[in-house]
C-alpha cells in the first residue's frame, strides 16, 4: 500500500488568506494592547565593551544590568563580541530554512513529542488556541546531547552556521552569568555551578504577516522557563514586556545588532525573587513577517533549583528543592492546564447564559400563552 502522506497547511500558506482561522483567535482579554511598531525605550540598552576591565566600568556596567533584572528582567547588550557576520548568516539561513517548501520543512516535523525540528504554533501538544508562528528548535548543549538529525539539513549552511553561533552565545551567555553572579553579591562562577553543566536550547521563531494581526499572537504571554534567553530579533518589531500582570505592555524597540536578554524562571529563584522572571508575548501584523531567535541558557535536567542567597528577614521564594528537569515540566503542564481550564469556564459561562436565555425565553412564551388564555 502507498504511504499516507497527510499535507498539513503551513502558516506560511495560511498567510495568504483573507481571515485569521478560528483556531488563532484569542480571548479579548490576550490580545494585543499595544501596536508592533509602537516602541518604547524603557528596556536599558547596555554596552558590554567595559567588562573585560577589573575596576570602575565593569562595575558599571554590572550595576546597570543589576537595576535592569530588578526592575523588568529584560536589557538589551551591544558591543558583546558575537561575530557581525556571523549573526547575519545566522539571520539569513533561518530565513531560507522559512522559505522552504512545507513538505521540506515537515520532513523535521516535530508533533508527536520528538525533541527539535519543525512544528507550527507551539511545541506543546494540545494548546488551546494557536500562536500565528512557526519554529524550528534544536538542542546544541551539552555536545552530547545533540541529535543531528533532528537538525534542518536545508540550507545547505544550516548545521556549521548554527554550530558556529550556539557556541559564541554559550560564551556571551556565560560572561552574563558572571556579571550577574557578581551582582548578586557572590562568586563569578556561582550561577553556573549551580547550573552543573549549562544546556543550551535554540528556538527559531518565524512570524508570517497576520490579515487580523489585532486578534491573535504570535506567541502568547509566558516566562522563559530557564535562566538566560539570549533574544536576537529583526528590525520589525513585536516583542512586548508588562510588569504588572498583563495589564499594561511596551513594544522593545529593535536595536540594530543588539541581544535582548531575558531573565527566565531560573534566574528568579536562584536570586530569591530579586531578578524579575520577563513577562513578555510576541505580536504580530500585516505588513511583514517577523524573525527572531531565542537561545535558551538553561541548567541542567538534574541541576537544583534553590536560592543561592536568601538576606536575613527573607524567606525562600522556593518551597523545597527541585530540579530544572522537575520544574519544567511542572511548568509546561500548568501553562496547558491553565489554558484548558479557561476555554472550559469560557464553555460553562457560555453554557450558563444560553440556559438563562432558554429560561427567559420559555418564561416569556408560557407568559404569552398565559395570556392568550386569559384573552
Ligand atoms: O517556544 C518557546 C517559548 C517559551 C515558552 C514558555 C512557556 C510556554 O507555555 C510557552 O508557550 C512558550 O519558552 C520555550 C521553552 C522551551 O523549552 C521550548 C520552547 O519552544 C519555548
Ligand atoms: O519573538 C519574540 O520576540 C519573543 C520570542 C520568545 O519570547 C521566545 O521564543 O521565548
Ligand atoms: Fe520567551
Amino acid at each position: 500500500m502507498a504511504p499516507l502522506i497527510i499535507c498539513k497547511k503551513s502558516l506560511t500558506s495560511l498567510a495568504e488568506e483573507k481571515y485569521v482561522n478560528k483556531k488563532f483567535i484569542r480571548d479579548e482579554d490576550e490580545r494585543p494592547k499595544v501596536a508592533y511598531n509602537e516602541f518604547s525605550d524603557d528596556i536599558p540598552v547596555i554596552s558590554l565593551a567595559g567588562i573585560g576591565e577589573c575596576g570602575g566600568e565593569r562595575a558599571e556596567t554590572c550595576r546597570k544590568i543589576v537595576a535592569a533584572c530588578e526592575e523588568w528582567g529584560i536589557f538589551q547588550v551591544v558591543d558583546h563580541g558575537v561575530d557581525t557576520e556571523l549573526v547575519k548568516d545566522m539571520t539569513r539561513s533561518a530565513r531560507e530554512f522559512f522559505d522552504l517548501p512545507a513538505e521540506e520543512k515537515l520532513r523535521f516535523d516535530m508533533s508527536g513529542g520528538k525533541k527539535g525540528g519543525f512544528i507550527v504554533s507551539s511545541h506543546l501538544q494540545g494548546e488551546v488556541v494557536k500562536d500565528w508562528r512557526e519554529i524550528v528548535t534544536y538542542f546544541s548543549y551539552p555536545i552530547k546531547a545533540r541529535d543531528y538529525s533532528r537538525w534542518p539539513d536545508k540550507p545547505e549552511d544550516w548545521r556549521a552556521v548554527t554550530e558556529a553561533y550556539s557556541e559564541q552565545l554559550m560564551e556571551l551567555g556565560c560572561k552574563l552569568l558572571e556579571i550577574l553572579s557578581e551582582g548578586m553579591g557572590l562568586e563569578k562562577d556561582a550561577l553556573s555551578k549551580a547550573c552543573v553543566e549549562m544546556d543550551q536550547k535554540v528556538v527559531v521563531n518565524f512570524y508570517p504577516k497576520c490579515p487580523q494581526p489585532n486578534l491573535t499572537l504570535g506567541l502568547k504571554r509566558h516566562t522563559d522557563p530557564g535562566l538566560i534567553t539570549l533574544l536576537l530579533q529583526d528590525q520589525v518589531g513585536g516583542l512586548q514586556a508588562t510588569r504588572d500582570g498583563g495589564k499594561t505592555w511596551i513594544t522593545v524597540q529593535p536595536v540594530e545588532g543588539a541581544f535582548v536578554v531575558n531573565l527566565g524562571d531560573c534566574g528568579h529563584y536562584l536570586s530569591n525573587g530579586r531578578f524579575k522572571n520577563a513577562d513578555h508575548q510576541a505580536v504580530v501584523n500585516s505588513n511583514y513577517s517577523r524573525l527572531s531567535i531565542a537561545t535558551f541558557q538553561n541548567p541542567a535536567p538534574d541541576a537544583i533549583l534553590y536560592p543561592l542567597k536568601i538576606e536575613e528577614g527573607e524567606k525562600s521564594v522556593v518551597n523545597e528543592p527541585i530540579t530544572f528537569a522537575e520544574m519544567y515540566k511542572k511548568k509546561m503542564t500548568n501553562d496547558l492546564e491553565l489554558s484548558k481550564l479557561k476555554k472550559m469556564a469560557k464553555e460553562n459561562k457560555l453554557q450558563e447564559e444560553i440556559l438563562q436565555k432558554v429560561k427567559v425565553e420559555a418564561q416569556v412564551k408560557s407568559c404569552k400563552s398565559l395570556e392568550e388564555i386569559l384573552a
